[in-house]
């Protein structure tokens, strides 16, 4: 039955950034389209694993954290704050920087406060630093992380606190195996 996610990460192509093997996939770079019924699976499985009692934000990063995010939004009527990549200068914004496994950049949190109860989703994890990076912030803020979930998981990443994910992929030159599903 759900299928969908699995299905489409074994046939997506991958191409190299520096010595990176980039997956391309709709989930995690929104092309080369998304289909309605991959989003409306992938929200499904986020509502079914993440824990939302008491939650009042679901925080995703740009870009590729907004679709899941809108998704899960809409589902579970819980709003949602996107951590850009502009900076805002609002009072109290939060100033984080990224290294993912291929770039590095600066993140800016705004939106949470103080005594809040988060869930944190985003699209893929590859190094886990961007997630540190999101958890450091929200923790500055005196929020709680109330449960972390990925859509997908690639590697092993430490980032201090248990999480969720709902498919661990293997991805290679040649390609993308999927080792383990949470459905
Ligand atoms: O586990 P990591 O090594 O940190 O990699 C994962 C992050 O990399 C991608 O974001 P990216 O910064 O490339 O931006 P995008 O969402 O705009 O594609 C992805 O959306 C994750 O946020
Ligand atoms: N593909 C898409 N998004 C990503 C990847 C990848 O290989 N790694 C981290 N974010």
């Amino acid at each position: 039955m759900f299928n969908k996610l699995t299905e489409s990460l074994e046939k997506c192509p991958i191409v190299k950034r520096g010595e990176y093997n980039y997956f391309i996939h709709p989930v995690s770079d929104g092309v080369p389209i998304v289909e309605p019924s991959l989003l409306r699976e992938v929200a499904v499985l986020m509502v079914k694993s993440l824990d939302l009692e008491g939650v009042t934000k679901i925080v995703v990063a740009e870009a590729m954290g907004i679709h899941i995010g809108v998704a899960l939004s809409l589902m579970t009527d819980i709003p949602l704050t996107i951590i850009r990549k502009r900076e805002y200068q609002l009072e109290g914004e939060i100033a984080l920087h990224q290294t993912t496994g291929y770039s590095k950049g600066e993140l800016y949190l705004n939106g949470i406060e103080k005594g809040e109860k988060v869930v944190v989703i985003d699209d893929v994890f590859s190094t886990g630093g961007t997630m540190k990076a999101i958890l450091k912030g929200i923790a500055e803020k005196g929020a709680e992380v109330s449960d972390v979930l990925v859509v997908i998981k690639r590697g092993e990443c430490d980032i201090g606190r248990p999480y969720k994910y709902l498919v661990e992929i293997e991805v290679t030159g040649d390609g993308v195996r999927v080792t383990d599903t949470k459905f």
